[in-house]
């Protein structure tokens, strides 16, 4: 099988770097849906930019490339253990090339591998069968949306739907609170797999495998085909919208499994997935080891972009900021508006922030923007670092840190994406300082708004969570929280959760 790790770093390339026809497919759906000018229209629109973007450039559509997960089915004369060792070099390589991101860290030190391989990393399952060739599926999902998977144990009250019993309809209640419950956070509008029965184990591994199905297919079960279609529909009467902005698309797939429990237990597990729904297939030829086929593929090439790209954003004030930044113009921002910001940005996520609340920053802070971002960097032969992804991260696991972070170094604003909570704002707003909302996976779009990195503190943390000092050009975001109080996010959450709780009355009988 001479050519299998080269087949495996095409899997690996094509799966970071090229969304499939399917989910391309969808969100253009998606685009056609919204109308043009809103902020889920603009939201989608930089997104399919980025996916053309990452697909020019061979790059990471979004800089969070996941846990790799492969499935991998085996005749059965097959050496599993040398595929493994194949498939670990090829993950290696592939995070040096900078299409994958070193995600491997060490849960007790910190510590991170560097080459995306450690304990559990990436995870590898075989499955025997009778078919003569290989089969090889991967899956890249990132953190933001696995943090927002979500396991109900029936029965159960929910909020805005009130009880879920132990039927048909008690299911369709947990797999819209699950809708409810992910907002933007996971980079709405998602896909979701879902997973009825097992045990806790069992039901978030029938969840996941529903992520490898097509979006376009048809449940083989009636029931199961009919409670999909109702999910899909009524997901998007939510009016969560992309990125959570508010709009007419919530949910871009729902994929639904059932299997047996036993009778204490009732599970239903769902699995969401972001909009940068990063999975492909290959077929391989058992002894060459080159690839036979491609499993998500079509005829046709899906364009996600369209004529309205350029149009103007409708009733919306642009603001451009250069850094630093003073008190009187962001208290001069209000939710909605769209921000240009020119100058030095500094990234920071879990580890600075975590780091911060009792030392010193390395650099002057004062009128400064954190940008919550771990990028994908790679140095080039001169010893440069390059930015090879850079998209925002879920700003809300920084929630217990962030407001006495802005207190404490006069910080004025926030980059990131999902929103944050109360305890923010009200430093936001004491202080004077705004969230800005970026567009969450658009990767290769932030990038390129980057034009140089000034230098970089805290690389013992890790690539992703080092405070990468930057200069940006043209970077833009949408002021979801200001410094009047308002945000956006909390406005979406009440809504939605309104909207929710019209779905009360049963349907499944
Ligand atoms: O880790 C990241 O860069 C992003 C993460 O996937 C997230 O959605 O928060
Ligand atoms: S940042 Fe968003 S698009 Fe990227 S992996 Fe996280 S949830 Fe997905």
């Amino acid at each position: 099988m001479q050519a299998l790790k080269e087949s495996i770093l095409k899997l690996i390339t094509e799966t970071s770097t090229n969304l499939p026809p399917d989910v391309r497919k969808a969100i253009r759906k998606a685009r056609e849906m919204e109308n043009a000018g809103t902020r889920s229209a603009i939201a989608l629109s930089t997104i399919a930019q980025n996916i053309v973007m990452a697909e020019e450039n061979v790059s990471p559509i979004c800089q969070d490339t996941g846990l790799p997960t492969f499935k991998i089915k085996v005749p059965v004369h097959i050496n599993q253990l040398e595929i493994t060792r194949v498939i670990r070099e090829a993950i290696a390589e592939a995070t040096k090339k900078g299409v994958l991101r070193p995600n491997s860290v060490d849960s007790l030190t910190g510590e991170n591998s560097g080459n995306n391989l450690g304990e559990g990393t990436p995870v590898i399952s075989f499955e025997q069968w009778e078919k003569d060739e290989i089969e090889v599926r991967l899956i890249l999902k990132g953190g933001g949306c696995e943090n927002k998977n979500i396991q109900y144990s029936l029965p159960c009250e929910l909020e805005g739907l009130g009880r879920a019993g132990r039927d048909l309809d008690g299911i369709r209640k947990c797999i819209l609170h699950s809708v409810y419950q992910a907002q933007g956070q996971g980079c709405s509008a998602g896909f979701i797999g879902v997973g009825i029965g097992g045990d806790r184990t069992t039901g978030f591994e029938l969840a996941k495998k529903q992520l490898f199905r097509h979006v376009d297919d048809t449940n083989p079960d009636p029931k199961l085909a009919e409670l999909e279609e109702y999910i899909m529909e009524k997901a998007n009467t939510l009016s969560i919208g992309t990125m959570g902005f508010g709009g007419n698309v919530t949910l871009l797939g729902c994929k639904i499994g059932s299997m047996n429990r036993i009778p204490a237990s009732f599970y239903v597990s769902v699995a969401y997935n972001c909009w940068a729904y990063r999975r492909q297939g290959i077929t391989i030829d058992p002894k060459t080891g080159e690839i036979l086929n491609w499993l998500y593929t079509s005829e046709e090439k899906v364009n996600v972009q369209m004529d309205e790209d350029n149009a103007a954003a409708k009733d919306r004030r642009e603001i451009v900021l250069h850094t630093p930044v003073t008190e009187e113009q962001v208290r001069d921002l209000k939710v909605g508006d769209i921000v240009i910001i020119n100058g030095p940005i500094h990234t920071g996520r879990d580890a600075l922030h975590k780091y911060l609340i009792d030392h010193d920053a390395p650099v002057d802070l004062n009128g400064s923007i954190i940008y919550h971002c771990g990028p994908v960097m790679l140095k080039d032969e001169d010893g440069n670092w390059q930015v090879k992804a850079a998209g925002p991260t879920t700003s809300i696991r920084e929630e217990p840190y962030q407001g006495d972070i802005i207190r404490k170094f006069g910080i004025r604003a926030v980059i990131g994406k999902g929103g944050m909570g109360q305890k923010t704002l009200q430093a936001m707003k004491e202080h004077g300082a705004v969230y800005l909302n970026a567009i969450g996976g658009a990767a290769q779009y932030y990038a390129d708004c980057i034009t140089s990195v000034d230098g970089v503190d805290f690389l013992e943390f890790g690539v992703p969570e080092a405070m990468w000092h930057m200069q940006v050009k043209g970077f833009a975001a949408i002021v979801t929280m200001d410094a009047h109080g308002n945000s956006l996010h909390e406005d979406v959450d009440k809504t939605s959760l309104e909207k929710l709780a019209k779905l009360k009355e049963p349907v499944f009988k």
